[in-house]
């Protein structure tokens, strides 16, 4: 998709979400903050949709936040008008730690976390009588770079159409902190991570040979779009049901 009116496409997805909120019968929403781009540019949504006060920030460090993201969330949360929380939840990993067999490699334990933020935030939708608001965009949704039943589980998707770009252009027209925006992506699930060098493609790299291969019907014209369209094709089973008989009965 192309974003041809700015203003108009923020309009779109607030209304989105007003109808999602109201349809539900809840008038909250519950959503982690990292104090990056897309739970930034989300909430900021969330809020100029449902106003501040309905949305519930949850700022969930672990060992290896960063500080400079608990003073990012807080800096959006007070633009935005927006309660926000911070619950760190190192006690819930080493509760985990105490599993049997238990091994703390960066990518188990990430992918942990992703689960147990996801968790935490079902429960203060739970407690609060809201909704999970997801942050994921079609760039990272489409190539599979999320945690299966993690942080790509949610209520509502306000960003799932928008490619990593697009995010760029809202979160600058709806006014998320500068500081926000020029940090580098990142999963923030093990020290120095970052998502371009993790994926091996820079964002722009990955959203060319997305919106390539979407407009040759699904076939790569060169090496980039070929490994592009085999981390797709890998990751097929995170966009659908889990394979079932079901229509079959
Ligand atoms: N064919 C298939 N059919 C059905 N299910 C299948 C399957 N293949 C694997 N699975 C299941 O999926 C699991 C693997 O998926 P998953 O657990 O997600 O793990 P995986 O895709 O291997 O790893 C997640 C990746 O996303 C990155 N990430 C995570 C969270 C946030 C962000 C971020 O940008 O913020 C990035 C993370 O750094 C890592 O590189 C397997 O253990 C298995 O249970
Ligand atoms: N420390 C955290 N506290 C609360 N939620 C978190 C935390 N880390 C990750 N999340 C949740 O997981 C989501 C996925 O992380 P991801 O890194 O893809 O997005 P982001 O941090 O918002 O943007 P960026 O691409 O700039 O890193 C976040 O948007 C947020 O909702
Ligand atoms: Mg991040």
């Amino acid at each position: 998709m192309t974003i041809k009116c700015i203003g108009c496409e923020c309009e779109k997805i607030e209304q989105m979400i007003r109808h999602s909120v109201w349809s539900s019968g809840r008038q909250k929403i519950v959503i982690g903050l990292s104090g990056g781009i897309d739970s930034s540019l989300a909430a900021a949504l969330c809020s100029r949709a449902i106003g501040g006060e309905n949305v519930l920030g949850f700022m969930l460090p672990s060992g290896v936040t960063p500080e400079e993201d608990i003073q990012d969330v807080m800096e959006l949360s007070e633009k935005f008008g927006i309660s926000y929380e911070v619950v760190p939840i190192n006690p819930v990993i080493d509760a985990f730690k105490q599993l049997p067999g238990y091994e703390d490699s960066p990518y188990l334990t990430g992918n942990l976390m992703a689960r147990i933020r996801m968790t935490a935030l079902y429960y203060y939708a739970n407690k609060f009588s809201a909704l999970v608001c997801g942050t994921s965009n079609k760039t990272e949704y489409m190539i599979g770079y999320s945690t299966k039943y993690g942080d790509d589980s949610a209520d509502i998707q306000p960003l799932l159409h928008l490619y990593k770009k697009d995010v760029y252009i809202l979160s600058k027209e709806t006014g998320v902190p500068e500081s926000i925006i020029k940090k580098a992506p990142s999963a923030g699930l093990y020290p120095g991570q970052s998502d371009e060098s993790e994926i091996g493609f820079s964002y722009e790299e990955i959203d060319n040979a997305l919106i390539n291969l979407e407009n040759s019907g699904w076939t790569p014209k060169s090496e980039t779009e070929e490994k592009i369209f085999e981390k797709v094709r890998n990751t097929t089973h995170k966009r659908n049901a889990p394979p079932n008989l079901l229509k079959q009965e």
